[in-house]
């Protein structure tokens, strides 16, 4: 689905990381991992491409990136490392305003799944920092889009909740689908892949 060759990346005069290769397939989950500052987030705005400056070729399907943008973006979910929800909203609401082709049944079983059940009308800012993980996180359970790209989604999850997300991914990818996450935690996902970033630390920096 997606292949980066030769990728790096530069910030402030200084170069995070450089000669990655990587392709990211169907039916893959992968992780990046590496220690704080490395450039995971940095690396994951650029695959989404919110960051359109990196060194190196980007392909979406065979193609480079700037052919694409328009089925690149259709194709792909983000959700960042803020959950990127409007406090002043509900749930219910925030998840309407993210998927507007959903139906009311299905925007309501994605809160329940996710163990919202009961705060659908609670203002968001009257939720805990799991319960707004958790908002963000109902866009999965509606989404069509086989790229899914987050950025440390497990941050603020309880131990039930992150190993029904890691369900979440399996059964994603098992049906075609593509999952790139950073976190700090080990996923316990069998085959999971890992691009471990530390080691494409460039010996030499610029500037
Ligand atoms: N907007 C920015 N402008 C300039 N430099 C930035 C910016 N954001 C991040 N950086 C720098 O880029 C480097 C990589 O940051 P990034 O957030 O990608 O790291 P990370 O591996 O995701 O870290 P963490 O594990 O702490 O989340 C850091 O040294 C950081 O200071």
């Amino acid at each position: 689905m997606l292949e980066l060759r030769d990728f790096s990346c530069e910030r402030d005069n200084r170069l995070l990381f450089a000669g990655l290769h990587a392709s990211f397939s169907a039916g893959e989950i992968w992780h990046i991992e590496g220690p704080n500052g490395v450039g995971k987030t940095s690396l994951l705005r650029q695959l989404t491409g919110i960051s359109r400056e990196f060194g190196g070729e980007l392909l979406w399907q065979g193609r480079p990136i700037n052919s694409c943008r328009y089925d690149f973006a259709s194709a792909l979910l983000y959700i960042g490392h803020q959950p990127g929800i409007k406090t002043a909203l509900t749930a219910r609401e925030n998840l309407r305003g993210y998927c507007p082709d959903a139906s009311a049944s299905q925007v309501e079983q994605a809160l329940t799944e996710i163990g919202l059940y009961g705060f659908e009308d609670v203002g968001c800012y009257r939720l805990s920092a799991g319960q707004l993980r958790r908002v963000a996180l109902a866009r999965l359970a509606l989404s069509t889009q086989p790229m899914w790209m987050l950025d440390e989604p497990f941050t603020a999850l309880d131990i039930q909740a992150v190993a029904a997300l890691e369900q979440r991914f399996v059964e994603h990818a098992a049906s075609g689908g593509c999952v790139i996450m950073t976190t700090h935690q080990k996923p316990h996902i069998d085959s999971l892949k890992v691009l471990a970033l530390g080691e494409y630390i460039p010996e030499v920096s610029l500037g």
